[in-house]
């Protein structure tokens, strides 16, 4: 896998090994986020931080953002407590400061707005600090409000209409962005059940009155629509998946690009992760680089629909999958940078530099 970038480096204070992955910066400075994970090997890390990086570039490419692709990752070999957690932050701050603003970071996995605020002591290339620092926080909800614009524009595509009520919706991870999802869902009349790995997040949501379903049954279970909310590397070759309809914010979902084949041929409709998943980083680069308000932040994000609409709608006149049309979109985008959402406003935290220019 081609990346332009990638600098792998041990924490002078903690000791552990952390990374960033610039993909391309050809649209604009490469933003991503900062994952903080046990890996078995920092080659697994590795692997990761090369596999998000690139799919930050076609996401960023196809919500036509003036931004390029990255990630980074703090390759953990053990969950650290609070202190050591602050050291390797600080590590991890001091690699992306050395990029000098060719890398932005924001949360992902196993980060959150407060752990920004302590990368920001060391950088100022670093967004969704909390509200009250003058971040836009955390993402998930812009995330899900961009996953049900794509879910509209699919619901159409194979059910002839958007409405959710009565329709069975299972959603694969109640995390934050699975948690506004089933809550938005239901609230429209959606029969929603979930799943996790997490017994306290099971708990929540029979709470809340969602219907349950173990992790190994997700991709079987008889429902209109599956929601992967968790992790990635959902669908592998010859995945038997029930629901005709797949789309959820999980980056990564497939093991292989061809499997988008594989789940077309089966009937399945999968919308590609990288354009359902794109709300937060429109909205919070909307807000934090655009200078947009928050009401026409989300319309960035509601545009996600169109977006979706017109890639279902080539896949289908062209006899291809909104996968192929998707990476189509970014390419020529990347090839000509056309169609920049912002213009060329960059963070103010980005100081000019041979990127930027
Ligand atoms: N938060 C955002 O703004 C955002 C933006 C883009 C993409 N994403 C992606 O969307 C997904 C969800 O994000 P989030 O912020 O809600 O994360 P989260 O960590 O809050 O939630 C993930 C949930 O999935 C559960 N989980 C883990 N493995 C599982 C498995 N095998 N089966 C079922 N559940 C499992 C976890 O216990 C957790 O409750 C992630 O893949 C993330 O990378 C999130």
């Amino acid at each position: 896998m081609s990346v332009q970038e990638l600098i792998v480096r041990r924490g002078r204070r903690s000791g552990v090994t952390t990374m960033v992955a610039v993909h391309s910066s050809a649209l604009g400075p490469a933003v991503g986020g900062c994952r903080f994970k046990v890996y078995p090997r920092v080659h697994d890390a590795i692997d990761d931080v090369l596999r998000l990086s690139a799919a930050m570039t076609r996401k960023c490419a196809v919500a036509g953002l003036d931004f390029g692709g990255g990630k980074s990752v703090v390759a953990l070999d053990s969950v650290p407590g609070p202190e050591r957690r602050r050291d390797i932050l600080l590590d991890h701050a001091d690699l992306i400061e050395s990029l000098d603003g060719g890398y932005l970071a924001g949360p992902d996995v196993g980060t959150g707005p407060e752990d920004m605020l302590v990368l920001r002591e060391r950088t100022p290339h670093v967004f969704c600090v909390p509200e009250e620092h003058g971040g836009t926080g955390s993402s998930s909800g812009p995330t899900a409000v961009g996953v049900l614009a794509a879910l509209r524009a699919g619901a159409r595509a194979v059910f002839g209409s958007d409405g959710m009520k009565d329709r069975k919706v299972v959603i694969s991870g109640y995390g934050s962005v699975g948690e506004h999802l089933a809550t938005a869902l239901a609230a429209q009349g959606a029969d929603v059940t979930v799943s996790d790995v997490d017994e306290r997040r099971l708990r929540a949501a029979a709470e809340r009155g969602f219907g349950r379903v173990r992790p190994e049954q997700v991709l079987g279970i008889e429902a209109d629509v599956l929601i992967p909310a968790a992790i990635g590397g959902v669908f592998g070759p010859g995945a038997e998946v029930a629901a005709p309809l797949v789309v959820g914010p999980a980056n990564n979902q497939l093991t292989d690009d061809a499997v988008a084949d594989d789940l077309a041929a089966r009937g399945v409709l999968w919308i590609p992760d990288f354009v359902a998943s794109a709300g937060g980083v429109v909205y919070t680069l909307g807000r934090e680089a655009g200078k947009l308000t928050h009401e026409q932040a989300l319309d960035r994000v509601e545009a996600l629909e169109a977006t979706t609409r017109r890639l279902l709608d080539a896949a289908s006149a062209n006899g291809t999958t909104p996968l192929a049309e998707a990476d189509a979109l970014a390419e020529a985008r990347l090839t000509s940078g056309a169609g920049a959402a912002f213009g060329h406003t960059r963070p103010e935290s980005v100081r000019p530099g041979p990127l930027l220019s």
